[in-house]
């Protein structure tokens, strides 16, 4: 059975007083709910420790990026080491916006992932073609190649630690998404690259990101291969955040 995962990336957005009334407002909004969702807080580094504080166990936490690098003279940087010794869960890696605007490649992309997953913390890689590659009809070809090279040197003992987020560049912040057919069938394919690399595929659970909101997420959410999503601008508001977690089905995925 795979996880369901809703994990709100705050972006670099935020301040100590959105921290308090909205992390208490999701928690508060999620009690009681029952469909097995896992929400999860990614807000910037800075505030980890503060989110954390609100949220105990009833959130999970984590970073958007971590450095390369174990330790050392890297003025700027935080490891993920770090990001676990401040009690967090899980480490964006390769999102769209860190390949854009800060040049990161695979290469960089694959041993970030390393690092994560030496420091025992869960990575979420993310993964996604832009809009002219999906119109050269190189969507799938791009996507597979970057899970397959950003996840090139996960151990046999840490693919319980991986999840995959499929986020087509041009439907992030732009209030485009996927077709709910289109997101399934990236997902499937996905889970098809999973599956050659001799991952443990059924189990690896794949998110969706891009514009998601209240209103599109039980449609992606009912595809068998949707487990959850990466939510940007909308996890900023409480009541649109809880009501993405809300519109997960109760049944399995799998
Ligand atoms: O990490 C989240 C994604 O980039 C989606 O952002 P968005 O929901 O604002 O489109």
């Amino acid at each position: 059975m795979r996880r369901k995962i809703v994990a709100g990336n705050w972006k670099m957005n935020g301040s100590q007083d959105l921290v308090r009334s909205l992390v208490g407002d999701v928690k508060a909004r999620l009690s009681g709910l029952d469909n097995g969702v896992e929400a999860v807080i990614i807000p910037p580094a800075l505030y980890v420790e503060s989110v954390k504080g609100l949220s105990g166990d009833s959130l999970g936490v984590g970073v958007q990026n971590v450095s390369q690098w174990a330790s050392g003279a890297f003025t700027g940087e935080i490891s993920a080491d770090m990001a676990k010794d401040l009690g967090c869960d899980w480490a964006l890696v390769g999102h769209s916006e860190r390949r854009q605007y800060f040049g990161e490649t695979d290469e960089l992309v694959s041993a970030k992932v390393g690092r994560v997953l030496q420091s025992g913390l869960q990575v979420v890689l993310c993964v996604g073609e832009t809009l002219e590659e999906r119109e050269r009809g190189e969507a799938k070809a791009v996507v597979s190649s970057q899970v397959a090279s950003g996840l090139a040197g996960v151990e046999a003992d840490q693919w319980s630690r991986v999840v995959v987020a499929y986020e087509p560049v041009w439907a992030i912040g732009t209030g485009k998404t996927a077709t709910s057919e289109d997101a399934q069938s990236m997902h499937a394919e996905i889970r098809r690259v999973l599956a050659d690399m001799g991952a443990p595929s059924e189990q690896i659970s794949v998110l969706y990101g891009g514009s998601v909101k209240a209103d599109n997420a039980a449609a992606l959410f009912a595809e068998p291969d949707v487990d959850g999503g990466l939510i940007g601008g909308a996890s900023l508001i409480a009541e649109e955040f809880v009501s993405i977690c809300r519109s997960m089905p109760a049944s399995a995925k799998d």
